[in-house]
């Protein structure tokens, strides 16, 4: 298992470029995909509130148009609080891509917190393999 920090500086630049003007709540995710690629986003608000998206949207974006469709770990980190845990919007995002296995990396503005994993976060999920 590779070491996460690097995952957790990935997100934590990516935050450095979140577009948060409404809630002033920057956010930073990073993935590491399959093929070993840290993928990383931010959120983008909008002025109408519903059309903005998350960090971890943005990163999955990037990941899947690079060609790549299998999460191993993510990375958040916000600004704000110590430990962001994903939205359920986002938990259903990363199980696309991922497994109940899939780690999650919660953050501050030193490193990792705590890590759990996508099973714990999203019991009983509705999967791609399930259709
Ligand atoms: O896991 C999360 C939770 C919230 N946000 C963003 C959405 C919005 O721009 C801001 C406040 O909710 O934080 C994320 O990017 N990821
Ligand atoms: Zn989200």
């Amino acid at each position: 298992m590779s070491d996460p920090h690097d995952l957790f500086e990935a997100a934590k630049a990516a935050m450095a470029k979140a577009y948060a003007p409404h809630s002033n709540f920057p956010v930073g995710a990073a993935i590491r995909s399959a093929g070993g690629a840290i993928y990383s986003g931010c959120n983008v608000e909008n002025a109408s509130y519903p059309e903005g998206w998350c960090a971890e949207t943005s990163a999955i974006a990037q990941m899947v148009g690079a060609g790549e469709r299998a999460i191993i770990e993510v990375a958040i980190v916000a600004g704000k609080v110590a430990c962001i845990p994903p939205c359920g919007g986002c938990r259903q995002r990363i199980r696309e891509f991922g497994t109940a296995d899939t780690r999650i990396h919660l953050c501050d503005a030193t490193g990792v917190v705590e890590t759990v994993t996508l099973g714990e976060l999203l019991p009983r999920a509705f999967g791609p393999e399930g259709r």
